[in-house]
């Protein structure tokens, strides 16, 4: 599998922060709702997130019917929101709020329908604002359901992907876009 992903050469590390849920420990989620951790999404990933060591994170995935494309194999878009959302969890490991800036999947074999995939996601170094993130996902024999093992030398590697996710202040950042969707509706 080949990837290109320019990182700069000056990152600082990417330090956890003293508040970070210990390894092992399940990641709250963003919302209820939420496309990618979301329980009450309906079309949803439904992924749950876990504290790894250091600033990583990782995930379990079952890849439900819903999610085809290609015949009996996931939708690559699919891949890359569940690459996204892991990622996305990465930078609040270091402290730091972040939305996607950019989004890169390297697919490296198909993933059929029905297995359960594996994703660890962490951090390449911070600049600025800036949170650059690397991840991989592999084909793992289904688990206890919610909880993500790490698949070690059993795992099937079928994907790759790289982030960079930018700090931003959520309630400015959220609420310009409310304030843009009550002016559309005015409009409307
Ligand atoms: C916990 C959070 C939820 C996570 C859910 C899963 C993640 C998601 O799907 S989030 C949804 C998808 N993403 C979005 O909607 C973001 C939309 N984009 C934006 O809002 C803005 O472009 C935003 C915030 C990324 C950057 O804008 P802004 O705040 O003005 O910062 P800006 O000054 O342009 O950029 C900051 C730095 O990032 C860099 N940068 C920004 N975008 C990019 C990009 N696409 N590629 C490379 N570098 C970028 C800039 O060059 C700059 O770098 P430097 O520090 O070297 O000057």
């Amino acid at each position: 599998m080949t990837a290109f992903f320019p990182v700069p050469a000056d990152l600082d590390p990417a330090d956890r922060a003293a508040a970070a849920p210990a390894p092992g420990q399940r990641l709250p989620g963003h919302g209820r709702d939420c496309y990618g951790c979301g329980p009450d999404a309906p079309h949803g990933l439904h992924l749950e997130l876990f504290a790894g060591d250091g600033v990583a994170v990782t995930a379990r995935m079952r890849v439900r019917p819903r999610f085809e494309g290609g015949p009996g194999t996931i939708h690559g878009g699919v891949l890359a929101s569940a690459f996204d959302e892991v990622m996305g969890h990465v930078p609040t490991m270091c402290g730091r709020f972040c939305v996607t800036g950019h989004l890169q999947v390297d697919f490296a074999a198909p993933v059929p329908l029905g297995v359960d995939l594996y994703l660890r996601a962490t951090a390449l170094g911070v600049q600025r604002r800036k949170v650059f993130t690397e991840a991989h996902a592999w084909i793992v024999e289904p688990g206890p359901d919610g909880i993500a093992v790490e698949p070690g030398a059993s795992g099937i590697p079928v994907a790759a992907a790289h982030g960079l996710f930018v700090q931003i202040d959520p309630a400015s950042h959220y609420g310009a876009v409310a304030a843009g969707r009550r002016s559309g509706a005015q409009k409307s």
